[in-house]
């Protein structure tokens, strides 16, 4: 059962005043928790210590909140999940969400969700300077097949039974990182905007499902984000969504047959059977680790021009 007060009080207790109404919201997303690196006045609350919250159980999420000061001269009073909880660990999606609205309740006007995620895409390649994404729409398919977070009684009677994401992605949110991108003087092709699509994992996709996902329209894809941004715009936040590429999702144009193969051997020549390229979470976690810097940077410059 939500009992939001229990939650909050929890945290108000573990804050000085100057922290107590964060204005801005993070979601680290794997192996990206040294986004809270440069807050200043730093104050983790575990959430252990918060009734309510699950924990975290994936490798490279934290299962912590960190309080601080972010940005120039006295800083903005921000709130980062350094985990968060994915349907596939078994979490509710109600429980996925909690923390999400929890940072609502605590004053939270924008946030920034971040996220690991495959490129489906050719023109968003991996290990270039291309690496990350700013959402501008999702796709996602648990939604439209009966896995919304958003299903069953409403958690307020004030927040809209209907909730339309035609404008889900903050435009003035997006255009924020584009002026960081700027500023920071990445190259033009660091930031791509795209769409990601939603699966509920914890599988990576077969080549027929990256092609299916490529085909309906989107550019990258995780396991995450999409419940998270749900309830924010349920809540009233302005969201936005920075995805960074760590891998490609293997989509063949054709596939090698392994029937004209073996006619091949039959044949007499000698044949090597094709390998296919394989995703893992370390190679996930590493890329993470390499550009949660870069993102800090860009949040950093975000929040210093709300
Ligand atoms: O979306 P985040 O939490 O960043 O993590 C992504 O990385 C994990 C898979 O490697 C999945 O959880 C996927 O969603
Ligand atoms: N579903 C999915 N999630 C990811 N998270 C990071 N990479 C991937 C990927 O290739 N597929």
């Amino acid at each position: 059962m939500v009992n939001f007060e229990a939650s909050i009080n929890a945290i108000k207790a573990f804050l000085p005043d100057k922290l107590q109404h964060p204005r801005v919201g993070i979601v680290c997303g794997s192996g990206l928790s040294g986004l809270a690196d440069e807050f200043k006045d730093i104050v983790i609350v575990p959430y252990k210590e918060i009734p309510g919250f699950a924990s975290s159980t994936v490798p490279g999420h934290k299962s912590a909140f960190a309080f601080g000061l972010l940005g120039n001269g006295e800083g903005v009073p921000v709130v980062a999940m350094l985990g968060r909880f994915h349907p596939y660990e078994g979490h509710s999606l109600s429980s996925v969400v909690y923390p999400i609205r929890v940072m609502a309740k605590l004053g939270v006007k924008d946030i920034i969700i971040t996220n690991a995620a495959g490129s489906l895409n050719p023109a968003i390649p991996v290990g270039t300077s291309k690496f990350f994404v700013v959402v501008q729409d999702h796709l996602a398919l648990p939604n439209l097949t009966g896995m919304n977070p958003l299903l069953g009684p409403q958690t307020s009677f004030d927040l809209p039974r209907f909730l339309p994401l035609s404008d889900a992605y903050s435009p003035s949110l997006r255009r924020l990182a584009f002026l960081a991108a700027h500023r920071l003087q990445l190259k033009d092709s660091a930031l791509a905007e795209g769409v990601y699509a939603w699966v509920s994992g914890p599988s990576y996709e077969t080549p027929a499902e990256g092609r299916f996902l490529r085909q309906a329209g989107a550019d990258v894809v995780g396991m995450s984000t999409i419940p998270e941004v749900l309830a924010a715009k349920e809540e009233g936040l302005n969201v936005m969504v920075l995805s960074l590429v760590t891998n490609f999702v293997v989509i063949p144009d054709t596939y090698r047959s392994i029937k004209d193969e073996v006619k091949a051997e039959l044949a007499g020549k000698k044949v090597e059977l094709p390998v296919a390229q394989v995703v893992s979470h370390e190679e996930v976690l590493t890329i993470g680790k390499e550009k949660a810097g870069v993102l800090m940077k860009i949040v950093e410059n975000i929040v210093d021009s709300l």
